[in-house]
């Protein structure tokens, strides 16, 4: 014997009956035998409590809603009973609607609505719809019988949420089904849910979870074999979807987790009305009517082996914490049991517990409706402790949430806390109080309810490990280097995705004219038509203002411009929990403090900022310094070219040849600054250099660094690019006298940077073919570490240190080690 129940949106229209009545006639052929109990069309209940609320008050307007209820159950007769059968059913169905009317006139002439009255009234919901789905049954030519819940459960006299009497109640449902002739030929019971009678035959209802609760009740009295919930959901799902568009469905589960999450919210089922199922062990399927092949969730003592270690998150959206503590309640036995009484005594409900092992403190969380009023409760019960200092004041923290994470996987495995609390404190998630049972099998944070939804997402992403980890990109710039960043991330994709477990989201793009923002995301290869289409005009505030109100898990932001103004955002941003990740020099090469400061709050929010290409464009040029550091090697000496474009251009330019061709050369290959000025000044040079000092752990500020300037005045004068090229030609003899003089030596011409006794220069050099720079080609940086441990023969680090594809390069590798470290 299987028990099937149907809940409202199974019965709510024409169009899911059918559907109802199709799975019915597919049980029929199956040849196993069941039982039917179904829930009143969905919305109807709640209606008819308005019905109820609106006779007591005298207003005569329940009528009308009386009279769409009618119209309701009339147009399922209408269209699923063959036209000479439906007079009998409508007047059938007329006759309890009559009954129902007398009884709400009686309400509105006494002017008062007792919880009995109310659950007489409600009960008509489940009679109505059982009835008509009876009649549409037979008229198919199956036959089925209804059953009235109110002859077979019998409870006492809790009208709302009324106790059943099991020993009646099972007697009953087992006398009924060993004696009805009609059961016994064949004919399918159509038993309405949600209600049940006192030993007065006084109507009764169940409660929260009412039909489940009957169909359990049912299933146990008869030992049934299964009890199917037909639902509009396919099943329970590892988080709610709405909050977590990653959420799927978990095909089996246990009693006791399935009681864990749906206590935190997961309502396609109650719980605790399927106890009777569960004590006897009844497995449980939950199903979907409107997509009935799907297998849904089983609900059963065992879950099938697992492939994650936990089963599903949930959380209640809105709490307050209640904190009690005080010196007096250490080790004074009667403090909790006094304080908890009296909460129960004044019937709140108490969500989640937590007390420190030293004793100072309790804290729970509760219904912030309630908060108010549990704050005076305590107030009054415990002013005498307060009166003499032993608790201080009550405290009432609001606007949290609670998340709990559920599964019979974590029980008795190691490391799920700290990973829970590692991606929520990568996230910048703080953790206001936890709550662990020691059943294992629930472990509960409560956290500021701002965060909620990232905190839900952060956690599933790292818990169901063979999803792929979100990593939410915004990018500004989007010139040389941030399209062809772009352009590498795309063909990358499939490849992040399937290898390193990463799906790149482009949530936000931004030009200086035009900015984009979708947290569903922008495509990488149709960003650019969708910047120029349906971005808004530019505004770097307003844009992070939106990246902080999205408030999106593993977020990064990469500034691929050399704008000054943009890095005053990076603190704002790092201190958001937003790593950034970019090859502009600005914010590292401003003054010392503001430097420090940004490595400071990357590293106290426990997020990263990253500018390999800082330095050398992709060469492991930062990471390199920074290895040695850790390790606590000391710099002795650093000596490096760091211009691509100065390399590139003493590299190929050759007497009789124009210097400032070259230098064009250099820009239209992207090795340049955006302003070539920059390059040629030397100061990309002194940025460089300064960074590379301070990474080397000297607290250099720019004015430390010397640079002998390489260009003659007129040519550092120049107010604008066209000017500066100009007086580049201008100065071609100028240049050739440097290269003739080198040429002269047998030597070549190198701009090199050098950090010796905490001193920075930079100066134009021209040097033999002994010496390590000597032998450079194209736009090739060489740094050249002499430290403590590197120091009879200096580390070096060598290869092409400017240009698009080496720059972006080394910006994804940043954001992808990013990447995996959120993950
Ligand atoms: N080209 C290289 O080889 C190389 C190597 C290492 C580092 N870098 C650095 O990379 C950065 C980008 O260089 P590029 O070669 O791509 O320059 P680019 O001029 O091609 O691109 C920069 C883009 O940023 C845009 N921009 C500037 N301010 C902006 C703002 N406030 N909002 C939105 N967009 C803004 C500009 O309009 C431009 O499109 C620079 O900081 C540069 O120093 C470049
Ligand atoms: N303009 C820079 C790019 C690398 O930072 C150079 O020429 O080296
Ligand atoms: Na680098």
């Amino acid at each position: 014997m299987i028990v099937l129940k149907f809940g409202g949106t199974s019965v709510g229209s024409v169009e899911s009956i059918k559907q109802v009545i199709n799975i019915i006639e597919q049980h029929r052929q199956e040849d196993t035998t069941f039982a039917v109990v179904l829930s009143a069309m969905s919305g109807v209940t709640n209606q008819l409590i308005e019905i109820g609320r609106m006779a007591t008050n005298g207003n005569p307007d329940y009528l009308d809603l009386v009279r769409r209820i009618e119209d309701r159950h009339f147009n399922v007769i209408k269209a699923l009973i063959p036209v000479k059968e439906q007079s009998k059913v409508v007047a059938n169905i007329r006759g309890v609607i009559n009954e129902l009317e007398d009884l709400l006139r009686g309400v509105s002439l006494i002017r008062e609505l007792t919880p009995r009255t109310l659950d007489l009234i409600m009960s008509f919901g489940e009679r109505l719809s059982t009835a008509i789905v009876t009649e549409c049954i037979k008229s198919r030519g199956i036959p089925a019988v209804f059953c009235d819940a109110r002859q077979l459960i019998k409870t006492d006299t809790q009208f709302g949420q009324a106790e059943v009497n099991y020993t009646l109640t099972n007697q009953l449902i087992q006398d009924f089904f060993a004696r009805n002739t009609s059961l016994q030929t064949g004919g399918i019971p159509l038993i309405t849910g949600f209600i049940g009678s006192t030993e007065k035959n006084e109507t009764t209802t169940l409660g929260r979870g009412g039909s489940d609760y009957t169909a359990s009740i049912i299933g146990a009295a008869l030992n049934a074999e299964r009890i199917d919930i037909w639902t509009d959901v396919d099943g329970m799902m590892t988080a709610d979807p709405r909050k977590v568009p990653n959420a799927f469905n978990i095909p089996s589960i246990t009693y006791a987790e399935a009681m864990e999450l749906s206590h935190f919210g997961a309502k396609v089922i109650y719980p605790p009305s399927l106890q009777p199922a569960f004590a006897r062990n009844i497995p449980i399927q939950v199903l979907n009517t409107f997509n009935p092949t799907h297998t849904g969730t089983m609900v059963s003592r065992t879950a099938e082996r697992r492939q994650y270690t936990i089963t599903g998150i949930s959380s209640i959206d809105d709490i307050a914490l209640v904190n009690v503590q005080g010196s007096g309640m250490i080790g004074v036995a009667g403090v909790s049991a006094k304080l908890f009484g009296v909460l129960a005594a004044n019937r709140i409900s108490v969500i989640l517990i937590s007390q420190a092992s030293s004793e100072h403190s309790i804290c729970f969380a509760i219904d912030p409706r309630a908060a108010q009023q549990v704050k005076d409760i305590l107030d009054t019960e415990f002013s005498v402790e307060m009166s003499h200092g032993h608790i201080d004041n009550i405290s009432i923290e609001r606007d949290l949430s609670i998340i709990a994470t559920v599964g019979e996987g974590m029980k008795k495995s190691s490391g799920i806390a700290g990973k829970l609390f590692s991606v929520l404190g990568k996230n910048g998630v703080n953790i206001v109080a936890v709550a662990q049972g020691s059943s294992e099998i629930n472990i509960s944070v409560v956290i500021n309810k701002n965060n909620l939804s990232k905190a839900l997402n952060a956690i599933h992403n790292v818990f169901f490990q063979s999803e792929a980890r979100i990593l939410n990109l915004y990018l500004v710039g989007t010139g040389l280097i941030g399209s062809t960043l772009l352009r590498q991330i795309c063909a990358q994709y499939e490849f992040l995705r399937s290898e390193k477990l990463l799906r790149v989201c482009l949530v936000g793009v931004s030009n200086t004219k035009k900015m984009l923002l979708d947290p569903k995301g922008v495509s990488l290869d149709d960003w650019r038509e969708r910047l120029l289409t349906e971005g808004v005009t530019t505004s770097l505030p307003a844009f992070v203002e939106q990246i902080k109100y999205y408030n999106l898990p593993n977020s990064v932001f990469i500034d691929c411009t050399s704008d000054k103004d943009i890095v005053q955002f990076y603190e704002l941003l790092l201190d958001a929990n937003i790593s950034v990740v970019t090859p502009n020099k600005v914010a590292n090469s401003g003054s010392f403090a503001e430097y420090r400061r940004l490595q400071k709050t990357a590293l106290n929010r426990g997020v990263k900022f990253l500018y390999e290409t800082n330095v050398g464009a992709g060469l492991p040029i930062i990471n390199t310094l920074q290895g040695l550091m850790t390790s606590g090697d000391r710099f002795l000496k650093i000596e490096a070219i760091l211009s691509g474009t100065l390399s590139y251009i003493f590299n190929n330019f050759r007497s009789g040849t124009s210097f400032a061709a070259i230098v064009r050369e250099a820009k239209e290959k992207g090795y340049t600054e955006p302003d070539p000025r920059e390059d040629l000044s030397g100061m990309d040079v002194a940025r460089k250099i300064l960074i590379l000092a301070r990474e080397a752990g000297f607290p250099l500020e720019p004015d430390d660094v010397t640079i002998k300037n390489l260009l003659p005045e007129a040519c550092t004068a120049a107010p604008t690019i066209p000017a500066f090229f100009q007086e580049l030609e201008n100065n071609n003899d100028y240049f050739e006298s440097l290269l003739a003089d080198a040429g002269s030596r047998n030597e070549k011409l190198r701009y090199v940077a050098t950090l010796e006794n905490e001193k920075v220069t930079i100066e134009l050099r021209s040097v033999g073919p002994e010496h390590p720079f000597y032998m450079l080609s194209g736009s090739d940086n060489i740094v050249s570490f002499t430290t403590e441990r590197y120091k009879d023969r200096p580390l070096v680090v060598k290869g092409p240190g400017a240009g698009a594809e080496v720059t972006a390069s080394g910006v994804f590798a940043d954001v992808v080690s990013i990447g995996s470290y959120l993950a």
